[in-house]
């Protein structure tokens, strides 16, 4: 059974939920698991939940699914109260596939349903996502995810969905913080009911030196990792900060008792450069 840390209930937080276009509830703020060791995962994700966190963000990709359900499950916070989404890996975009790698999804989580299930990347000289997509609305026809969506997708992709399919994305995930603002992409997703995550939110970290952000945080009293992932929150946009360092997953989770004025919130927004840390969208075929 789980056992917080002095002074703090178990199942109590104040991270707000946005609501997603099928009325499912999502955490603004989650826990991001790319790139953690899976033989660490299942003791990173207990501390997340430990802190409060109700919402992972892990992938078939980053190898570790197991470890997130093995956390879950020993974490005693009930099943329903954790938002757990996961990815559909590259190699497994024809229909048939993306239906049998769901299932091994479900399988190393060890849970009966995902909250939500994503392309994680619209690859598009492999095959063809609209098809995919068709394959995980078959999915969301059952009772074993309560909501599907898209990673990495352009306006562009994203089109082609509405035009031709019938379900429109709930999410779609992509990189975002203050020097790839995407506010384009954003708008898109906002005007069609669909939701933006940001991943790698502070950049791994490169943003955090940025003079901008470090006199900011000064003059307000936080730390620039807590700053910028204020800025994503105030947008509106759902951020899963990754950290394996115990007081960092503390510090990230350390967001509702502060806000940035406007001048602040634009200061950071018009630190863009464009910069992509990850691979472009529109060029990114790999199959790992
Ligand atoms: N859909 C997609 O294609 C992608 C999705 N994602 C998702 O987004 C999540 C977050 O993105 P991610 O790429 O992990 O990068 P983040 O922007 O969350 O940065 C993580 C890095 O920053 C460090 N860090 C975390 N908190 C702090 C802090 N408070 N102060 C200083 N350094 C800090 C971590 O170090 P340490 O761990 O050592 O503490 C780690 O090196 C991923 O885990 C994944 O869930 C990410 C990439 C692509
Ligand atoms: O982390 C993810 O979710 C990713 O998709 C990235 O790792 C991406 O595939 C990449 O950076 C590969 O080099």
């Amino acid at each position: 059974m789980f056992h917080g840390p002095a002074g703090r209930v178990p199942g109590m937080t104040n991270v707000p939920d946005i609501t997603l276009n099928n009325g499912v509830r999502i955490p603004q703020l989650g826990f991001g698991v790319y790139q953690v060791p899976p033989e660490d995962t299942k003791e990173a994700v207990l501390t997340a939940l430990e802190f409060g966190y109700r919402h992972i963000d892990t992938a078939e990709m980053y190898g570790n699914e197991q470890g997130v359900g093995e956390a879950v499950r020993a974490s005693g916070v009930p099943r329903e109260d954790v938002f757990v989404t996961s990815k559909l890996n590259n190699g497994f975009h024809a229909p048939a596939d993306a239906r049998k790698a769901f299932d091994r999804t479900l399988a190393d989580l060890g849970m009966d349903y995902l909250d939500l299930f994503l392309i994680h990347w619209p690859l598009p000289k492999v095959g063809d996502f609209a098809e995919t997509w068709k394959a995980l609305e078959e999915i969301a026809a059952t009772d074993r995810v309560r909501a599907i969506g898209v990673s990495n997708f352009q306006a562009h992709h994203l089109q082609r969905l509405l035009d031709e399919t019938g379900t429109v994305p709930a999410v779609n995930q992509i990189e975002i913080h203050p020097y790839l603002v995407q506010d384009e992409l954003r708008s898109f997703g906002a005007a069609h009911g669909i939701a933006t995550e940001a991943w790698s939110p502070i950049a791994q970290g490169r943003v955090l030196g940025d003079p901008v952000i470090t006199a900011i945080a000064e003059r307000v009293g936080r730390t620039p990792a807590q700053v910028t992932l204020r800025w994503h929150l105030q947008r509106g946009d759902i951020v899963f900060p990754k950290s394996v360092t115990r007081a960092r997953v503390e510090e990230n989770f350390a967001l509702f008792d502060f806000s940035l004025t406007q001048p602040d919130m634009d200061a950071l927004t018009a630190l863009n450069r464009d910069l992509r840390t990850g691979p472009d969208p529109d060029d990114f075929n790999w199959i790992p």
